[in-house]
């Protein structure tokens, strides 16, 4: 059975006290007090569900000033808890002050018990719900700090992306984040997000290039139930759901112009049309975008609209590829051996300095996605106390230069390389062969030319 709300009586009055102890002890677990010092022993030490309280304690006293006084610690003490002061019948002023105050409500002297019985019913309701929604806040935000990604970035090469972060998550500028395939863009838009006033709101993310156009625009702002032939029922958009909050547009390079107009039109005016209504929406929504394109060429080059370029690069973010910052690969290594090891039920195994030479030494043309992917695959594979070089699944000491070279031929033995390490080094010997023409290493590859540059963008390859 649920216990009695506690009450405490405050009053120097000794016959006040004992009579409002009588009638309210069948409801109410009471406690009292005699003196502001008292009051704050009490509240201090007792969870208590409210408190009600005379203003004058000093003999002859009528000023309320004491009672102010005390109304102001018990705030500082705890916000949540409803106070309800006592005062003498016809001083209606320092009823209002205390209410100014913070007190939830007065009574005056004489009570009327009926009434006062349903204030102090009223107030420990409200004061109940107030808390339990304060704990439900609180333990929102640590849950959103708890599934926040840990970011390793203790690189130097970090250091002007960190600062940046810091010091423009708090705005509500749009953010254009730029940098390879698996750098860790959105971990960084999480992070704005997080450090930003809309911490509280929800953040959004969606692979706005990876679309089809078909749905495109159902996905970003929604449709009515009709719309189309699949529309079987109404369906909220990023941007709505996005209300109030982030949102985080992924591959905004990849995005044909159609879709790049509709967009910048919603940016412009914050208005939208769920698809098959006429009923404007509107949505406050801060746009983060990312892209592992040379977005500056793609608007050379006419396939990025230059308008929407600056709605949305308001601040860019370069995020410096994983070979440029290898001191955090030791510290990422082991931060995924250990979330991989728990996802699994393995013990975490330390990491052999064979391996750990063997990880700075590789090239990383997948960056950090891939070193993630490579400790995965080692958790799997090691039968040793710790992660040895051959676990992990790496070639030997790869000595071909950073992924902007194109003179990168490593022999064709491909043995135990991922398939994505393989392409990214059959594109590059293709590029060798060809003296850096797309054109013909897309022939010889047997891809279309347009296909080769999708990839020689996912891998981070400069070409030409
Ligand atoms: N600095 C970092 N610290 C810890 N984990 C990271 C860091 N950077 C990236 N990761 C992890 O690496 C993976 C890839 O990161 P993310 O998805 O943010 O990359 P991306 O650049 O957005 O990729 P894409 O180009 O494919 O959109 C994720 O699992 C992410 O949690």
């Amino acid at each position: 059975m649920a216990s009695s709300p506690r009450i405490l009586i405050a009053d120097d009055q000794s016959d006040i006290v004992e009579a409002l102890r009588l009638l309210l002890k069948r409801e109410f677990t009471v406690h009292t007090a005699a003196s502001p010092a008292a009051v704050l022993e009490v509240a201090a030490g007792e969870e208590l569900d409210l408190v009600l309280m005379d203003l004058n304690y000093a003999r002859d006293t009528t000023s309320g000033k004491e009672g102010f006084e005390l109304l102001d610690k018990l705030r500082e003490l705890d916000a949540t808890l409803p106070v309800v002061v006592m005062t003498a019948w016809g001083s209606i002023e320092g009823a209002v002050e205390a209410v100014r105050r913070g007190a939830r409500d007065y009574v005056q002297k004489p009570w009327e018990s009926a009434r006062l019985l349903a204030t102090l019913r009223t107030q420990v309701e409200l004061g109940g719900a107030l808390r339990r929604s304060r704990r439900l806040e609180q333990e929102a935000s640590r849950q959103r700090a708890q599934q926040l990604p840990k970011m390793i970035a203790n690189a130097p090469a970090m250091k002007p992306v960190l600062a940046l972060i810091e010091r423009v998550a708090p705005s509500d500028a749009n953010v254009l984040i730029l940098g390879e395939h698996g750098t860790g863009k959105e971990v960084i838009a999480r992070r704005m997000h997080e450090g930003s006033l809309r911490a509280s709101k929800p953040f959004v993310a969606v692979d706005a290039g990876g679309l089809s156009p078909s749905l495109f625009e159902s996905e970003l702002f929604g449709h009515v139930r009709g719309a189309f032939t699949d529309a079987k029922t109404d369906r909220v958009g990023c941007f709505e759901l996005a209300d109030g909050g982030t949102l985080f547009l992924d591959e905004i390079g990849n995005l044909p112009i159609a879709q790049q107009v509709k967009l910048l039109r919603v940016i412009q005016t914050g208005e939208f049309h769920p698809v098959g209504s006429s009923r404007t929406r509107r949505a406050n929504v801060r746009v983060l975008a990312a892209t592992n394109v040379d977005i500056g060429r793609e608007v050379a080059e006419g396939r990025f609209r230059e308008d929407l370029l600056y709605r949305l690069n308001t601040v860019e973010v370069h995020l410096p590829p994983l070979r440029e910052r290898r001191e955090d690969i030791g510290g990422l290594a082991a931060h995924f051996l250990e979330r991989v090891s728990a996802r699994y039920g393995k013990a975490a195994r330390s990491i052999s300095p064979g391996a750990m030479r063997a990880l700075t030494e590789h090239t990383w043309p997948g960056n950090v996605r891939e070193l993630e992917h490579v400790m995965e695959r080692s958790v799997l594979m090691a039968i040793g106390d710790a992660i040895a070089a051959e676990d992990l699944g790496l070639r030997k000491p790869a000595h071909a230069p950073a992924a902007a070279s194109s003179t990168a031929s490593p022999s064709g033995d491909d043995e135990g390389l991922t398939l994505d390490q393989i392409e990214y080094h059959a594109i590059q010997r293709a590029l060798a062969r060809a003296g850096g023409n797309v054109n013909d290493a897309a022939v010889a590859l047997g891809l279309s030319r347009s296909a080769l540059y999708r990839r020689l963008q996912a891998h981070g390859i400069k070409a030409g």
